[in-house]
């Protein structure tokens, strides 16, 4: 990868400005949580998986800041940390799975000195990066068999290394196909109105050399009846139970679309984004953004002063529109509910 997503670097989290792709690449440095909280409300960072780190980061500057006589008031006092992590973006589950891994670290560490605990909390911040690096590699290795040589693979939105902490996971299994020899191109969509098509994930394949053709998201459907389209390869912010998904807004569109032109669909996504708490899409807690997000481009307005707007950022594709789930432990099909389960389940 020739650029670093997120990386603790001097007790500080250093992380790209996403928000200034492609035009800059500027790295912002942040030494305290609220800041970082901040950095993933505003889409500095964003992706499920790389929101999930910059949380767990967050939270082991937190531990930072907190002054404490006992272990009970750090712990208290971390909590505190922990919720203003936890407010930051509600659909994607990689964020909470890990401020819950760093919680539990935490606890389990109490009996340390508070020193040692900030030391631990920090050290594991780091591990959670380096874990899903090696993730998205396992993820791109099992996803890459099911790339034909010389497909074109549409994608959406971006869940490539900006998406995580480096390599990506639909971009992942992109990028190990590339890897692999096979001589394939991306089709990649704009994906409106945040453009993490245009802005992110064509600036990643052009870096990486792959090729890669930028469409607006009203073309998906034309391509794919024309016969251009050999498969569809998307990431996830949160999976349920059953399988049903859910991704940036405009997912579903894709699959219904695949489906109708007999393209298989597949979602990329580390296992920390299933959430099998949850029986099905229908419960998965949808986020809305800032209106302005629809109205303006880059500052200039796109629509009339004053239009009602609605800006749900994600929807959820019912698993039966899905041929195939990629994770480090190898491909799902079929049977999502119980294969799910047996993929966690030691
Ligand atoms: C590797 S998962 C990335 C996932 O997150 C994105 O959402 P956002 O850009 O709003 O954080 C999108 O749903 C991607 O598929």
């Amino acid at each position: 990868m020739s650029f670093r997503t997120i990386e603790w670097r001097d007790d500080k989290v250093v992380m790209i400005d996403q928000t200034r792709l492609p035009g800059e690449e500027v790295y912002c440095e942040y030494g305290d949580y609220k800041s970082v909280a901040e950095a993933i409300r505003g889409m500095i960072i964003r992706g499920a998986p790389a929101i999930g780190v910059a949380a767990a980061m967050g939270v082991a500057l937190g531990a930072r800041e907190i002054i404490a006589d006992t272990q009970e008031s750090f712990l208290r006092q971390l909590d505190n940390v922990c919720d203003v992590m936890a407010r930051t973006r509600p659909t994607a589950v990689n964020l909470f799975w890990a401020i819950e891994r760093m919680k539990r670290v935490a606890v389990c560490s109490c009996d340390k000195s508070l020193d040692e605990l900030r030391e631990i909390l920090k050290v594991e911040a780091i591990r959670i990066e380096q874990e899903d690096l090696a993730i998205c590699k396992a993820i791109g290795r099992h996803g890459a068999a099911l790339i034909p040589e010389g497909a074109t693979v549409l994608t959406h939105c971006n869940a490539g290394g900006l998406a995580t902490a480096g390599y990506g996971t639909a971009l992942g299994v992109i990028r190990a196909a590339h890897e692999a020899g096979k001589n394939i191109q991306v089709f990649a969509d704009e994906t409106r109105p945040w453009l993490q098509g245009a802005r992110l994930t064509a600036w990643e394949l052009m870096k990486d050399g792959i090729p890669v053709t930028l469409i607006s998201d009203n073309m998906a459907g034309f391509f794919m009846n024309r016969g251009e389209i050999t498969c569809c390869v998307v990431g996830a912010d949160r999976i349920a139970a059953n399988g049903d998904t859910a991704n940036k807004i405009g997912t579903y569109s894709v699959a219904v679309l695949a489906r109708e032109n007999n393209i298989p669909f597949y979602v990329a996504a580390p296992i920390s984004t299933l959430d099998l708490s949850l029986e099905n899409g229908e419960q998965i807690p949808i986020e809305e953004r800032h209106s302005r997000e629809v109205t303006h481009l880059q500052g200039l307005p796109v629509a009339p002063e004053g239009i009602a707007v609605r800006n749900p950022a994600f929807d959820v594709t019912p698993a039966r529109y899905i041929a195939g789930i990629i994770t480090e432990k190898g491909v799902v099909t079929g049977d999502y509910s119980k294969k799910l389960k047996d993929l966690v389940t030691p």
